[in-house]
């Protein structure tokens, strides 16, 4: 049965070393770019997390065979494209997922219908959508482009585009699709976000030049570009690091080491805030794994002060912003958290979640359109209270890791949405010392 909640309680340090499972972004892209190759893939530490666990049931959809060798372990043969598939494709919870792999299937003369969660079907589909159409795809959706929705792909032509909003998925599906597409494809960035599928392309054989210019980063491929099936490693996930790290920093006595976490600059700006913040953050044994700067960072409780996110970090931490305000919760002064307009088309309103979720555990938080302002005392929050997340698996642990240094206990519902990317966080956090109780 699956809990109906849970409750995080003070109580005493969170100490020791722990190793993260693996990185969801780099996951879904792993299973996509192995369905898409001929031969056969290897990852090694995939996030077996539903989001992820929903790209791999899509990919056999669409005619690779998947197979889990072991913990973490999964072998993807794929057939040099996809086949026309039978049944519908539910995503779950994963923008990430049904993104991207619209993307990907854009590319092949063929029919698919996507769908997902509740969740899923009110976001934002339509970023994604735009690109596609102009590269020569066709789509019916509900209003708003929303899921669920059957796209027809196939002859696709070249595009030159340029990102309407710092977006990585966008960026991603555009790629994916120019990988059939007869002619050039170029996507502008005018902020650099996540380049995992740039960085996994070159792995899997495909060539993408990437150049900074006065107009932003610009992102160049040919069309037409096969895939060979390769091995994949998967360092551990920075954005479920941001929980026991915030955790760590927060209780008096912790020192939390996290080992082999992606360092990738494009995904760390959560540790540069909390190191800006005042946070005794020490990185060490420093290391290529998989094409991606990893890390063992480790995190000591420290008293915090507020500090101006610069906006342009957004993109560097976009998932991290709800487990940053909770330590904004606790340190002296203002934390000032700006262009993150992006919060509110995530699995939920993230800013309107943290905020009421803040203000109900005593904290003193402005809610600005497209940022928030938090304002601690450099005393524990009060807590005491039950969250409504909406389903969204960031609001569940950042409120939980709240819970674990409020002045009372704090409670959350809907936990079992946090297996979507950290289906180990419960077992983790208290392997730490944290006191975590299911009801
Ligand atoms: O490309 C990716 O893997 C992701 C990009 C981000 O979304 P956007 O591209 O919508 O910013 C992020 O929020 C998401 O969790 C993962
Ligand atoms: C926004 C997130 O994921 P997605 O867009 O893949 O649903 C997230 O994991 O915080």
């Amino acid at each position: 049965m699956t809990a109906a909640t849970m409750t995080a309680r003070p109580g005493g340090p969170l100490n020791g070393h722990v190793r993260l499972p693996g990185d969801k972004s780099i996951s879904h892209r792993a299973l996509i770019l192995g369905a898409l190759a001929s031969g056969v893939t290897e990852i090694d530490g995939l996030l077996e997390g539903e989001d992820v666990l929903a790209t791999g049931r899509a990919m056999q959809a669409f005619g690779a065979h998947v197979e889990r060798l072991g913990e973490g372990r999964w072998r993807v043969e794929g057939q040099g494209g996809f086949k026309a598939p039978t049944e519908t494709i539910d995503c779950g919870n994963a923008g990430t997922g049904v993104r991207l792999i619209m993307g990907a299937a854009a590319g092949f003369d063929f029919e698919a219908t996507f769908t997902g969660d509740a969740s899923l079907r009110k976001r934002p589909m339509g970023r994604v959508l735009d690109p596609l159409k102009a590269m020569g795809a066709h789509y019916q959706a509900m209003e708003g482009g929303r899921l669920p929705l059957t796209l027809k792909g196939g002859g696709l032509k070249g595009i030159q585009y340029r990102l309407p909003m710092a977006s990585a998925q966008v960026k991603s599906a555009v790629l994916l699709a120019g990988l059939q597409a007869h002619g050039e494809v170029v996507v502008i960035e005018p902020e650099a976000t996540r380049d995992h599928t740039e960085r996994m392309f070159r792995a899997f054989g495909v060539t993408v030049d990437v150049e900074d210019t006065a107009d932003g980063r610009v992102i160049r491929m040919a069309g037409g570009q096969p895939l060979s099936g390769t091995k994949v490693f998967v360092p551990g996930d920075p954005s479920s690091a941001a929980f026991p790290l915030v955790a760590a920093l927060v209780t008096p006595g912790s020192s939390v080491t996290i080992e082999g976490m992606l360092l990738n600059p494009l995904r760390a700006g959560l540790v540069d805030s909390l190191i800006e913040m005042g946070g005794d953050i020490t990185i060490s044994n420093e290391r290529e794994a998989g094409g991606e700067p990893v890390g063992d960072v480790t995190a000591r409780h420290s008293a915090l002060k507020g500090i101006v996110v610069p906006p342009e970090r957004a993109p560097a931490m976009i998932d991290e912003y709800p487990a940053l305000a909770v330590a904004a919760a606790f340190a002296t002064g203002e934390t000032v958290m700006r262009g993150v307009g992006e919060m509110r088309v995530k699995e939920s309103d993230r800013i309107a979640l943290m905020a009421q979720g803040l203000e109900a555990c005593g904290v003193d938080v402005e809610e600005e359109p497209e940022g928030f302002i938090v304002r601690g005392n450099g005393q524990p929050p009060r807590g005491g209270v039950t969250i409504e997340t909406e389903g969204d698996h960031r609001i569940a642990m950042s409120f939980l890791v709240m819970g674990l240094a409020a002045q009372s206990a704090v409670t959350v519902d809907e936990p079992g949405m946090i297996a979507t990317s950290f289906p180990t966080f419960g077992a983790m956090m208290r392997g730490l010392g944290a006191s975590l109780e299911e009801a």
